[in-house]
């Protein structure tokens, strides 16, 4: 399904954050947003998953008009989102995150089961800590799991929010070995700070700056040098 983005505008009290921002991706695209800190990527996200009301546009998925949808619908749709910060169940266990998370988009037992030992395929170490506790976990750890959490929701788009910000290396390469594995089975929308990373993996980049789209493309052709100084500080 393709995702369609068109004229979204989000403000903050009186603070006009994202500016009429437009762009598609297709079924199965990674596509990468840049920008730098402040220019509003997670407030993107947060419109694109209902987390945060967008003033106007619209967001289509398929033939599904996104916006005014509660989150749960639009997760029910196929969206799957790993937040910046991770925001898992501190007090519920590795495996209660999972199994919450593939309950919402009610799945049976039986899938349950199946979710999380395909989680756990990805990312073994939260079979080991199936039943630690969410708060017990280290940073790198928690950081598989709230992408486990979004898998186990069966997205068909999987959109995260700088995944390896400050993330131990062995589990960086970890996470964006997965990430890349889940490539071309699933859509990926990745804001993502590590520009190499971001260039290697994505189909398609858009740039934003002061909440709007300055510059888009496809990744293969990114003027490495030209994109470095629209995203560093
Ligand atoms: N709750 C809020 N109330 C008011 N303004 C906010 C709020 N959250 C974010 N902003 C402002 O919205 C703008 C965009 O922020 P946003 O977090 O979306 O940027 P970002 O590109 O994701 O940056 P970062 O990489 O630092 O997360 C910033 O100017 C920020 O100060």
């Amino acid at each position: 399904m393709t995702l369609t983005v068109d004229a979204l505008n989000q403000h903050y009290g009186s603070s006009h954050i994202l500016r009429n921002v437009s762009f598609a991706m297709a079924e199965r695209q990674c596509l990468a947003v840049l920008g730098r800190n402040g220019a509003g990527k997670t407030t993107l996200l947060r419109c694109l998953m209902g987390l945060l009301p967008a003033s106007s546009g619209s967001i289509r998925y398929g033939m599904v008009e996104l916006a005014g949808l509660p989150p749960h619908r639009r997760i029910r749709t196929g969206l799957g989102y790993v937040p910046q910060g991770r925001e898992i169940f501190t007090n519920l266990t590795v495996r209660q995150n999972v199994e919450i998370a593939a309950r919402a988009t009610g799945a049976a037992r039986s899938d349950v089961d199946a979710a999380f030992e395909e989680v756990v395929a990805l990312f073994p170490v939260l079979g080991e800590m199936r039943n630690r506790r969410g708060g017990d976990l280290s940073g790198g750890q928690q950081q598989q799991l709230s992408i486990a959490r979004a898998l186990a929701t069966r997205p068909s788009l999987l959109i995260l929010d700088e995944p390896t910000e400050g993330i131990q290396p062995s589990i960086v390469q970890r996470i964006e070995e997965v990430i890349a594995s889940l490539k071309q089975r699933i859509a990926i929308l990745l804001v993502e700070q590590y520009l190499d990373f971001a260039r290697s993996i994505s189909d398609r980049y858009v740039v934003l700056s002061r909440g709007a789209v300055i510059e888009s493309g496809a990744s293969a052709e990114m003027d490495h040098d030209r994109i470095k100084s629209f995203v560093s500080v």
